[in-house]
């Protein structure tokens, strides 16, 4: 006797060293959000992540120098860039496929040994906000700004995607930004990557799987919907009608609700608090004060929290970001994790196959075409 559990609620797929969920608390390696947050460059968590320790300082730095050192991309991937319909290509569309292109110009990318690997991993983690801020320059019709090797990866994504280097304000709030969304445990996405891997595919096939999900409405796409919302409310009074609509219709509020934690996303906090002071700093405080307002409402009137994607929007508004670029900024960080997780996956690897219980027709007579 089979049983099934819609949406894989509960069940325990795999074992893992990398991040966990427990109590509504979140830790990457066993450290707590909370101090990654305040105290740690994304270097630094991406390190955490691959390595399961934190580095020293000269590991960082040699670390930090060698993500810098290898963000530059093949040319013939940013004529690939140049060569979509601009007018209609989605970013994270554009991500998904050149992600996959780039597997084509690495030497390694069918060599299957873990430090192989690993050393995949860093060139693509490298790589990644050079990809989604060409593209991001490109259709607006401007070059691609080649990365800087002194900057660090969060202040080399805000220059190449403006062509200028970032304040600190801006380079701390993408820093944070991405320490927050590097890891989650099993989530679509990273399950996703250890799937496909767990066949023994590539490290870029694991990848471009997890972008194709993460872009999906209802994960990491939730984030960009957010924005579009916000827009569409206007203006703070609006908000409570809008959403009371909304929920009449049977419709879902994006950035609110969790699989895992019921009781608040512990990365929410975070978020809402940039969005405050970064609002505050653009004068658009609007933003935020109607952000509070939807999620008072929906905690009250559905018991929903507010989840990791709901004030990144705000965020990333205030700092002049695009609303279909927020997603691929959460790509940039969750990478990290994908990769993690795919080499866990390498390093005690069985076929992820589970069963499906058949509900379908049975003992069907076969009729010839003719006939039918
Ligand atoms: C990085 C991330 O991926 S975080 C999640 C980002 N996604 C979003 O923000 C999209 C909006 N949220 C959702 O769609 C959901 O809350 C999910 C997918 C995140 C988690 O959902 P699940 O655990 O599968 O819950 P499910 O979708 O089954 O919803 C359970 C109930 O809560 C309701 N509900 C869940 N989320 C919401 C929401 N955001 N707005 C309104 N109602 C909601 C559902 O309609 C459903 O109600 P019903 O039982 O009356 O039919
Ligand atoms: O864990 C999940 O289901 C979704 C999520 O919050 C994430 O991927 O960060």
């Amino acid at each position: 006797m089979m049983t099934t559990t819609k949406g894989l609620e509960g069940i325990v797929a795999t074992q893992s060293s990398i991040s966990s969920i427990i109590d509504d608390q979140l830790t990457y390696v066993g450290y707590k959000i909370d101090d990654l947050a305040e105290n740690s460059s994304f270097e630094e968590v991406v390190f955490l992540l691959w390595n399961l320790r934190l580095p020293n300082k000269s590991e960082l730095d040699q670390f930090k120098a060698e993500l810098a050192a290898n963000m530059e991309l093949p040319e013939p991937v940013i004529d690939h860039l140049r060569s979509y319909d601009l007018s209609t290509v989605h970013p994270m569309a554009a991500l998904r496929t050149a992600v996959s292109i780039l597997g084509l110009y690495d030497d390694e990318a069918d060599v299957m040994d873990q430090a192989a690997n690993k050393r995949k991993a860093l060139r693509l983690q490298a790589k990644i906000a050079t990809i989604v801020t060409a593209f991001a320059r490109i259709r607006q019709g401007k070059d691609p700004v080649k990365p800087k090797k002194e900057l660090g990866f969060a202040a080399n994504f805000l220059y190449m995607l403006n062509g200028e280097e970032p304040k600190d304000v801006e380079e701390e709030a993408i820093n944070k930004a991405l320490v927050l969304h590097a890891d989650h445990e099993l989530n679509a996405s990273t399950f996703t990557a250890r799937v496909c891997v767990a066949t023994l595919s590539d490290v870029y096939s694991g990848v471009t799987a997890a972008i194709g999900a993460l872009k999906g409405p209802i994960h990491g796409g939730a984030n960009e919907r957010v924005m579009e919302m916000l827009m569409e409310i206007g203006e703070e009074e609006n908000a409570i009608p809008y959403i009371k609509e909304k929920i009449a219709n049977k419709e879902k509020i994006m950035g609110m609700g969790h699989r895992v934690y019921k009781n608040g996303d512990p990365r929410a906090k975070h978020l809402k608090h940039m969005s405050k002071e970064l609002t505050k700093l653009t004068g658009q405080t609007k933003w935020y004060n109607m952000s509070i307002k939807i999620e008072e409402f929906i905690k009250e009137e559905k018991g929903l929290p507010a989840n990791v994607d709901f004030y990144s929007a705000s965020v990333y508004h205030s700092l002049d970001i695009e609303n279909d670029l927020f997603t691929p900024i959460f790509a940039m960080s969750r990478v990290s994790g994908w990769l993690a997780h795919i080499l866990e996956q390498y390093d005690n690897n069985r076929l992820i196959r589970p069963r499906a219980e058949y509900v379908g027709p049975e003992n069907q007579e076969y009729v010839a075409i003719e006939n039918r």
